[in-house]
């Protein structure tokens, strides 16, 4: 039954226990509690199957379950009768045997974000740089590829990336031959997905050598080193190459010194008439939406990285010699609402 008022404190009471929730998931994801509730069990059977407190176990699942993490039977009252079980969205993401098991990234944001807002008084009286963002270099991003973005895009961004796709003209038509140029593809799944939904497609993902290494061994893993192939090298200084048809790039853009000359690069590297899909945050002007993406962003913005505001990069994609710039918003990627802007030469 829905409350009729609410206190004003409420929202920040809500703020302080949220911990409290988060690591009721992180506790139920290291101890592998879901994959045991792949099918369902009482709280003493769990506890017996591994090792854990029986009373304290049943209050746990009692909480996971009030998260709707988990669903339980509901014909009996008491809370240690109960049998408990994961709901599908749970089996499908947290439970390591899945293919799109992304726990370890869930973990990963939580601790590193954790560990960034305990140093947030700091940074704002003496400035500085925030562990454990302020190594962002090759070595480090090919961990990532390897880790939390390589889950992700297997988890979340593949899928979105086809929903894109399937609003671009020469990707709707699977035949058509394309030559693709995934810009900062990380672990290469995006790429990956293109090729495998699109069978005149072939091409190259482009990131630090370290990082395309990642995608190199994905890619011959996916039985397509006959059409997808990687180059390793700097966005800001080296050559991305040309003549692609189809340029996707997704939340990179942040990481690029001058964001201006880096689009003059893509446009540069694109057929006339190619598409450029550029898809990362950007901050809404209404409170409500940017807080959906301002506290993820906060660590990269401390450390100088760039996140558009509403409509300033489509307005940097005119203004660099652009044509038709499309732009909507889409909140299936990875963490915080993206914006999808399509342009062309
Ligand atoms: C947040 S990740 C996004 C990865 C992928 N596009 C996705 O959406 O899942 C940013 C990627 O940009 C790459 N990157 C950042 N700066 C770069 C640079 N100067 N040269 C090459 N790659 C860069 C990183 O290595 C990383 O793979």
């Amino acid at each position: 039954m829905p409350f009729a008022t609410q206190h004003v404190l409420q929202p920040y009471w809500d703020l302080a226990v949220a911990p409290v929730q988060a690591d009721g998931l992180a506790a139920a994801l290291e101890l592998g509690i879901f994959e045991v509730l792949a099918t369902p069990h009482t709280p003493a059977q769990l506890a017996d199957t591994l090792a854990l407190h029986a009373p304290h176990t049943t209050l746990l699942l009692e909480l996971l379950w009030s998260m709707q993490v988990l669903e339980r039977d509901t014909a009996t009252a008491e809370a240690d009768t109960q049998r408990y079980r994961c709901t599908a969205a749970t089996l499908q993401y947290f439970c390591r045997n899945s293919v799109a098991f992304c726990g370890d990234a869930w973990l990963y944001r939580l601790h590193a974000l954790r560990h960034f807002a305990t140093q947030l008084s700091t940074l704002v009286r003496e400035g500085g740089k925030a562990a454990p963002y302020s190594t962002a270099n090759g070595v480090n991003w090919a961990v990532a590829a390897q880790q939390q973005i390589g889950q992700e895009q297997r988890a979340v961004t593949m899928r979105a990336a086809l929903s894109v796709m399937q609003r671009v003209a020469p990707f709707a038509d699977a035949n058509t031959p394309l030559r693709l140029l995934d810009l900062g593809g990380g672990p290469g799944w995006v790429a990956i997905a293109l090729a495998q939904a699109h069978a005149g497609l072939h091409g190259c993902v482009f990131d630090w050598p370290e990082t395309v290494a990642v995608a190199a061994a994905n890619i011959a893993h996916a039985q397509l080193t006959d059409r997808l192939e990687t180059v390793g090298g700097d966005l800001d200084g080296d050559d991305i190459g040309n003549g692609y048809d189809l340029i996707w790039c997704s939340s990179v853009l942040h990481f690029v010194p001058d964001m201006a000359a880096a689009l003059r690069k893509i446009h540069a590297a694109l057929k006339p008439g190619g598409v450029f899909v550029c898809v990362q945050a950007e901050i809404a002007p209404a409170a409500v939406d940017a807080a959906r993406v301002l506290p993820y962003y906060l660590p990269m913005r401390m450390l100088g990285r760039t996140v558009t505001r509403q409509g300033e990069l489509a307005q940097l994609l005119r203004d660099t010699g652009w044509r038709q710039v499309e732009q909507y918003g889409a909140s299936d990627f990875p963490m915080a609402p993206v914006q999808v802007l399509i342009a062309r030469t």
